[in-house]
C-alpha cells in the first residue's frame, strides 16, 4: 500500500482529518519524547545549569544556521506572494529577535567567539535541513518547518515557567509560546495541508518521509544535549 493510500485509509475513517494530524500521529513515539523532553522542563523551572543551556543554545546556533538557510528555499519556491510575505516575515524575526536571543546569551554566558563543535547529531540534523533545500520540493520543505515549530510550540506551551527564571531562558521560551508564533504554526500546518493534497503518490512519500526523519532527527538532538 502507498504512504498515499495509507493516509486515505486512516482518512476515511475520520469526519475531519488533517494530513498534519497523521503526519503526527504517525511520528509517535517520538513526537512526544521531544515535547515531553525533560531539557525543556529543566530550562523551565530554573534547573538547567548556564552551562548546560549555553552548550544547547551553541548546538542549537549550529541547527538555525542551514535552518534560516531552508527558509531562503522555501521563499524562492513558495507558488505565491503570499507565502514568501509569511515565511519572510518569520525569517525577519529569526534574523533580529531570535538570532539577537543567541548573541547576547553566547556573550552572558562566556562561550561568544568560540568555534563550535558540532555533536554528530547537530551535523545530521543540518545535513537534512541542506538536503531538504537543495532538492526538496515546497512540500517537503514545509513538513520540515512543521516539525521543527510545532514541536517547539507544543513543549513552550507545555511547560510551567519558574517565576525566578534567567531572563535569556525566559526570552527563550517567550519566542516559542507568543500568539505570533502561534498563528504561524497554524499558518504552515494549513499550508501544508493543502500543498499535500496536490501531490501526487512518490511526492506524497516523499513529503510524509521528510516530516517523519525531521522528527526522528529533533528527538535524537535533544537526547544530545541533554539526557534523559
Ligand atoms: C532543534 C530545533 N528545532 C526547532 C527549533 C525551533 N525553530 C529550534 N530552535 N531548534
Amino acid at each position: 500500500m502507498s504512504t498515499l493510500e495509507q493516509y486515505h485509509d486512516w482518512a476515511a475513517g475520520r469526519t475531519a482529518s488533517r494530513v498534519s494530524d497523521w503526519l503526527k500521529e504517525i511520528s509517535e513515539p517520538d513526537w512526544t519524547a521531544t515535547v515531553e523532553h525533560p531539557l525543556f522542563d529543566a530550562l523551565a523551572e530554573a534547573r538547567l545549569p548556564e552551562a548546560e543551556f549555553a552548550a544547547y543554545m551553541v548546538q542549537d546556533y549550529g541547527f538555525v544556521d542551514p535552518f534560516t538557510a531552508l527558509i531562503g528555499h522555501a521563499i524562492g519556491h513558495a507558488p505565491s506572494m503570499g507565502d514568501r510575505v509569511v515565511l519572510g516575515q518569520f525569517m525577519g524575526m529569526l534574523t533580529s529577535d531570535e538570532n539577537s536571543t543567541f548573541q547576547r546569551t553566547f556573550e552572558t554566558f562566556g562561550v561568544a567567539g568560540q568555534a563550535p563543535d558540532y555533536l554528530p547529531e547537530t551535523r545530521a540534523f543540518q545535513q537534512l535541513l541542506r538536503d531538504t533545500g537543495q532538492r526538496g520540493g515546497y512540500a517537503e520543505m514545509l513538513a520540515v518547518l512543521v516539525v521543527t515549530e510545532w514541536l517547539y510550540l507544543g513543549w513552550a506551551t507545555r511547560i510551567t515557567r519558574a517565576e525566578s527564571l534567567h531572563p535569556l531562558y525566559a526570552e527563550w521560551i517567550d519566542l516559542h509560546d507568543s500568539a505570533a508564533f502561534q498563528d504561524f504554526v497554524a499558518w504552515l500546518r494549513r499550508r501544508l495541508d493543502e500543498e499535500a493534497a496536490q501531490l501526487d503518490p512518490a511526492g506524497f512519500a516523499a513529503m510524509a518521509a521528510r516530516f517523519r526523519d525531521t522528527v526522528t532527527k529533533e528527538r535524537a538532538f535533544h537526547d544530545a544535549v541533554h539526557s534523559r
